[in-house]
This record gives C-alpha cells, sequence and structure tokens, in this order.
C-alpha cells in the first residue's frame, strides 16, 4: 500500500547522516522520539493552504470551493459529518487524488513536490491500509527505508505508541486500536513538521485516546503543524486549539476552539418570577422568544441570563431566579451543520433510528 506517496532516499544506503546539514538533537522529551529532520532543514514553516479546492467524483460535488489555512504551533480540528469532503481534502492535500480545481499547498508547494515525503509530512489516513501478513517491523522498516530514514527509527516510533512489544506481530493479527498506532507510528516515523491525522482515535480504548490526545498536543507544542479530523465534535472539545468545520465540501466554520465555545453558551435561560405575564411582555418587547412553563416559570430564548436580570431590574419585575442553559459543544455543532449533513439515518415512526441513506 502507498499510506503517501513514497519518496527516493535522499542519502545512500546506510549512509552514516541521513540528515545532512542538522544539528544533533537534544536529548529526550520529544513526542516523536529523536529524529534530525525536525525542524526540518530550510525554513519550512509547515503552513498548510487549501485555496479554492474543489473536488468532483462524477455526479458527488464532494469538496466545493473549500478555502482555508492550517497553522503550526496548534492542533487544527478538522470537523464535518460523514461524507462532509474530510478525507478528499486530505486526500488530495497528500497529491493521492487530483483536485478538480482548486489548490491545496504545504509551505506553498503541492505534496509531490517534497522530495522525502515522510520527513515533511507524516499522516494517518487509513489505519487498514496496511498489508496483513507483514509484521509491523517490516511495514514500518519499508517505510523508513524508502524514505531515507535510519532503521533505529522503527523501534523508536514502535514505542512512543506503545507498540513496543509487537514489532514481530503480523498486522493480520493488530485489533483496530494496535493498527491505529501503527498508523500514527508510520506518520511520526520521518519526525515531520507537518502531520495529518484522519479519525486517528476510531478503535482506541479511553487510555489510547487519551494518550493520543496527549500527542497531538504535545506534537503542536514543539510547533508543529496538527491537522485532525472527527466528526465528533466531543473527540475535538479537549484536544483542538482551533477548528475547522465543513458540511457538504463547504467550509461552515474556521475559528478557535474559545469562539466555536462561545456560540454554545446561548441554549436559553429559564426564569422563576411572581409576575410571569408582565416578564414576558417586557422579555418579549426586547426580542426574546418566551413559553410559559407552570404558573410561575417562563423559558426564555434570545437574552443571556445577565440580559435578563437587567431587562427585570429596569422594568421593577421581580425575579426569583434566573438560571443559563448552556448548549453543549456537540449541540453546538450539529446545529451548525444540520443543514449539510449528506447522510441521515430515517427516523421510524417510534424515533428509533432506521437505516443510513448511505
Ligand atoms: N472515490 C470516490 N468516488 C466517488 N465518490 C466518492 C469517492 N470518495 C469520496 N466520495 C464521496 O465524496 C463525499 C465526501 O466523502 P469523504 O470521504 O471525503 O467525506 P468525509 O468527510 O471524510 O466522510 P466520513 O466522515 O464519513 O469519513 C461523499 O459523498 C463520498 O461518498
Amino acid at each position: 500500500m502507498d499510506r503517501i506517496p513514497r519518496a527516493e532516499p535522499s542519502t545512500p544506503a546506510g549512509g552514516a547522516e541521513p540528515y545532512p546539514g542538522t544539528e544533533p538533537p537534544a536529548p529526550g522529551g520529544r513526542a516523536t522520539g529523536r529524529c534530525d529532520p525536525y525542524p526540518p532543514p530550510g525554513n519550512l514553516d509547515g503552513m498548510i493552504e487549501i485555496e479554492h479546492l474543489t473536488k468532483r467524483y462524477g455526479r458527488v460535488l464532494a469538496v466545493d470551493g473549500l478555502t482555508f489555512t492550517v497553522r503550526p504551533g496548534r492542533v487544527t480540528g478538522f470537523l464535518g459529518p460523514n461524507g462532509a469532503g474530510k478525507t478528499s481534502t486530505l486526500r488530495m492535500l497528500l497529491g493521492l487524488n487530483t483536485p478538480t480545481s482548486g489548490r491545496a499547498t504545504i509551505d506553498g508547494r503541492s505534496f509531490r513536490e517534497f522530495g522525502t515525503g515522510l520527513r515533511h509530512v507524516g499522516a494517518l489516513l487509513d489505519a487498514n491500509d496496511v498489508h496483513d501478513g507483514r509484521t509491523a517491523n517490516a511495514h514500518l522498516g519499508a517505510l523508513a527505508r524508502s524514505n531515507g530514514l535510519p532503521r533505529g527509527r522503527v523501534r523508536e516510533v514502535l514505542a512512543t505508541v506503545g507498540l513496543g512489544d509487537a514489532g514481530r506481530r503480523r498486522i493480520g493479527g493488530f485489533s483496530l486500536g494496535m493498527r491505529q498506532r501503527l498508523g500514527i507510528a508510520a506518520a511520526l516515523l520521518g519526525d515531520p513538521p507537518v502531520l495529518l491525522f484522519d479519525e486517528p482515535v476510531n478503535g482506541l480504548d479511553p487510555e489510547g485516546i487519551r494518550w493520543a490526545r496527549g500527542l497531538f498536543r504535545e506534537l503542536a507544542a514543539e510547533g508543529r503543524t496538527v491537522l485532525v479530523s472527527s466528526h465528533l465534535m466531543g473527540e475535538m472539545e479537549h484536544t483542538a486549539d482551533h477548528l475547522v468545520v465543513i458540511g457538504a465540501g463547504r467550509l461552515i466554520a474556521d475559528e478557535s476552539l474559545a469562539a466555536f465555545a462561545a456560540r454554545a453558551t446561548t441554549g436559553g435561560v429559564t426564569v422563576r418570577t411572581p409576575d410571569p405575564t408582565a416578564l414576558a411582555a417586557v422579555l418579549a418587547e426586547a426580542g426574546a422568544t418566551v413559553r410559559a412553563h407552570g404558573p410561575d416559570t417562563l423559558s426564555v430564548t434570545g437574552p443571556t441570563a445577565a440580559e435578563v436580570n437587567e431587562l427585570a431590574f429596569t422594568h421593577r419585575v421581580m425575579v426569583h431566579e434566573v438560571t443559563a442553559h448552556g448548549k453543549t459543544l456537540e449541540d453546538a455543532f450539529m446545529q451548525l451543520t444540520a443543514d449539510s449533513v449528506r447522510y441521515r439515518a430515517a427516523a421510524t415512526a417510534a424515533g428509533a433510528e432506521g437505516g443510513a441513506g448511505r
């Protein structure tokens, strides 16, 4: 398989200095173990630029004029519901698919222009896209060889991902979680400044998920560009600093997690008052949507809890209790992408999930 296009070795096989012109790294402390190319030779800053990127597969417009930038030094969550176009975008970035139009570049160059792929960009696209008959050592060894990386990296990255004892085992016997770890190991092999992970925590156990989140954050803290795709907001809220949200191939949001979280705070306000009629009139006048709940309780959407309090105070209406209901980030994400969900389960009369429409 070709996880990402193979690069020719840049040094003669067995060459003593695999990364000419780079200083030996300081011992220890790095998320990926020690491998000389990071920081990479030259002045790469690891900036990913997606410009008006479009991909059409026959009648399916998978990616539709997408433009965004992924910066180094932070984890960028690449979010979207099933079929949003995340994998297609990553594949174009890696030169595995050709854009119908537009560009996807790293430091201004297409991936194929980098001579030694794994030293510049590490990627996990599909954990099952591996040769089952090979051992983990053989799989990573072949990647190391074809990218001019020292054989010792195989042991290092297997240890980093927790597969230190599994190097001699055939991949066919690996669980999905082990395959994900192996895919992450392959991405780390060249110690690259840019890392792309497509749904990397699928199949990982809770400890594995926590480990992967920590790893992504460490990689970003080292100044790398880390792009992690997911269709679950919950996976991103503890990992990402920045979010790029797409739906039906189009950009929906490109903002910090903090800005996204701010959207999630207006989930409505419940207010208890001895004079619900007067308060409802005041709130409606201010543009709020108000529903009565029992004799003394109003459910209010629009203003924040503080604004409800202020309106009540200004109009001299007594309130006994004001409670703000925060939406979860998952709620905010689902609301944001609701109009662009391509594949939705059909609801049965009883409200249970039916078959997916894919
Ligand atoms: N090789 C292909 N041929 C035809 N259609 C394709 C191909 N690859 C992807 N598509 C379609 O393009 C759309 C986007 O798919 P893509 O896999 O990029 O989305 P995604 O966001 O990664 O989805 P998921 O979260 O389900 O993995 C989908 O409608 C998909 O069926």
